[in-house]
């Protein structure tokens, strides 16, 4: 089985590694913006990194290898390294050295949804934890091998459960494996016209499981909808059996106990399938670049598409932080005859707005098209180009984080939601937080925003820093910048929009849903989950 390639993130496709290097100037402009001073910090060689022997009990092992096969129990170092952790900074700094990486007792590889329930049955019956493991892609601890007060802990990959389990193109329905990774859908559903039309950064490598886990949001979202909006249906192994919710498009059955599985992040059960609202696939799409003069503009823009209902498939507005770092790490900013050009433009703060359409015919796309621009108003048109070269670069921009970490730079990303009337305050209170708590030292931090998922009430806000690494302590440093970030956060609006709980928000849950609300939580755990074996130290 493949090894998960945790350093670089250009391993996540062949076609991806040529975005994950550092344009030449980059490092330049970084010491002269952050004040860093470069350093040659390459991730430390696996064999670098402690591994403890698996602590996994011997009849466990026997156990599980009778269900899944000996084959499918791995607990040899490699293995168990290569599912150790997600790709938070954490994760990243953990295998450059820098802080515990919490290695698994075993991976176990489970074929098909009845085996990952015998699975979960048998460690719930000899107290061994499991972490549900997808894609690997939790940027907040998510998969962290982490026991609690159980004997062992065991990775449940999924990769396993990879398949289209059936398609009903008449109800616009798709049923799936957990661990069928998005291209992987796609490309299923192509060869029936059909898209699912959710496309999150990390796209690449993530699963439908995943997805459901966390409560994911793609960047198509305005066109398509969260994840959860688009799961009609799941099956879940629980240690206390299996689990199968949804049988119609609409119900008054009570509460809607999908949402107990959906963002359960592996605490109630593990996700086995999931039922998919699809759509025809767009035969048309066109993508367009604007400049807004400063944020508050720009997001006035966007307020007034998402109310007017006329929000592009795909719309995304950069602050001017993130638009000069993104245009410059991308080599694109081909500075003085653009800024020269904005300027005379009355532009003083550009900031990119992005915007996709979709349609069914070349007609449908240009009404849509017609629906947005008539709300636009004075914003600069920068044209297809500046579009296309956007969605080229759509998934790619994560994959520079490990080029950055080697020239000694912490990245970190953090997101957020709040109502229009608080949008504002919420990201001046949190690029407050940041760059309070992070310039130290000599290092200015550079705070870059973005809003990529609108509602008619409110937004995201989606935060990236950049900052010399404290390299003498560099997980404090995180440490006490995520903190003043999430003090910040609290009462103004949510911990996380789509990136889940994890560890890294779980102190603040409480502060989002009341004591109340981790108590109910608490409930449904010990009624699904009762030894509590699944996903120890997450959520709740
Ligand atoms: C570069 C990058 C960009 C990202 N961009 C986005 C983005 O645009 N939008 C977004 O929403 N997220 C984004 N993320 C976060 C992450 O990709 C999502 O949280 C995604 O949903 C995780 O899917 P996964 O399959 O990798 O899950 P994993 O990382 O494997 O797991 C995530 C959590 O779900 C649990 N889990 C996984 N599978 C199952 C299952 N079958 N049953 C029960 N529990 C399960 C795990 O135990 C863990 O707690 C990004 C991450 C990275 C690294």
């Amino acid at each position: 089985m493949d090894h998960l390639d945790h350093r670089v993130r250009g391993g996540w496709t062949p076609s991806g590694a040529a975005d994950a290097a550092l344009p030449a100037h980059a490092s330049r402009w970084l010491s002269a913006r952050t004040g860093l001073t470069p350093v040659d910090t390459p991730v430390a060689p696996d064999s670098g990194l402690p591994v403890p022997e698996s602590g996994l009990p011997a009849l466990v092992r026997t156990v599980l290898a009778d269900i899944v096969g000996a084959a499918h129990v791995l607990v040899e170092r490699e293995d168990r390294l290569g599912r150790a952790g997600g790709l938070s900074y954490v994760d990243l700094l953990a295998r450059r050295g820098a802080g515990e990486l919490p290695v698994p007792d075993a991976v176990v590889v489970p074929g098909d949804p009845d085996e990952v329930r015998e699975v979960v049955s048998a460690c719930a019956s000899h107290g061994v934890g499991i972490v549900p493991f997808g894609g690997g892609t939790s940027v907040v601890g998510g998969v962290s091998a982490l026991r609690g007060d159980k004997v062992a802990v065991v990775v449940l990959d999924l990769a396993r459960l990879d398949k289209l389990v059936s398609v009903d193109p008449v109800s616009r329905l798709a049923v799936f494996q957990a661990g069928v990774v998005a291209p992987e859908a796609e490309r299923m559903l192509a060869a029936h016209g059909l898209t699912l039309g959710h496309f999150p950064q990390s796209y690449e490598r993530a699963t439908l499981g995943g997805f459901a886990a966390t409560r994911s949001s793609g960047q198509a979202s305005a066109g398509y909808g969260r994840f959860e909006d688009m799961v009609e249906g799941v099956r879940l192994a629980t240690p206390r059996g299996d689990w199968r919710l949804g049988v119609s498009p609409a119900s008054a059955a009570g509460p809607d106990l999908r949402q107990l599985a959906i963002g359960s992040e592996g605490l109630f059960g593990v996700i086995t399938e999931v039922t998919v609202r699809v759509r025809p696939a767009p035969a048309w799409e066109r993508y367009e670049g604007f400049v807004v003069d400063g944020f508050a503009a720009g997001a006035e823009i966007v307020r007034a598409l998402a109310q007017g209902g006329v929000l592009g498939t795909v719309t995304r507005l950069s602050d001017p932080q993130e638009t000069e770092v993104a245009l410059t790490l991308s080599g694109g900013w081909k500075s003085a005859a653009v800024r020269g050009y904005l300027r005379a433009r009355g532009i003083t703060e550009p900031s990119l707005l992005v915007i996709g359409w979709e349609g069914a015919t070349k007609d449908e796309l240009l009404t849509r098209r017609r629906a947005t621009l008539r709300l636009v108003g004075e914003a600069v048109r920068l044209g297809v180009r500046a579009g296309e070269r956007w969605r080229h670069g759509r998934f790619s921009g994560p994959r520079q984080r490990d080029a950055l970490m080697d020239v000694g730079m912490c990245v970190e990303t953090l997101e957020t939601a709040t109502y229009w009337s608080k949008l504002g305050d919420l990201r001046e209170a949190v690029r407050e937080a940041l760059l309070r708590s992070l310039t130290t030292g000599g290092r200015r931090p550079i705070v870059a925003c973005h809003i990529s998922h609108s509602y008619e009430t409110g937004a995201s806000l989606y935060f990236t820093t950049l900052v010399p690494r404290d390299t003498d302590d560099p997980v404090g440093q995180w440490r006490r910048a995520k903190q003043a970030a999430s003090e910040a956060i609290v009462g103004l609006g949510t911990i996380t929009h789509h990136h889940a709980v994890g560890v890294d928000h779980a102190p603040y849950l409480a502060s989002e849903i009341g004591p109340l609300g981790v108590d109910v939580l608490r409930a449904i755990k010990a009624e699904l989950d009762p030894s509590g074996v699944l996903n120890p130290e997450k959520l709740v």
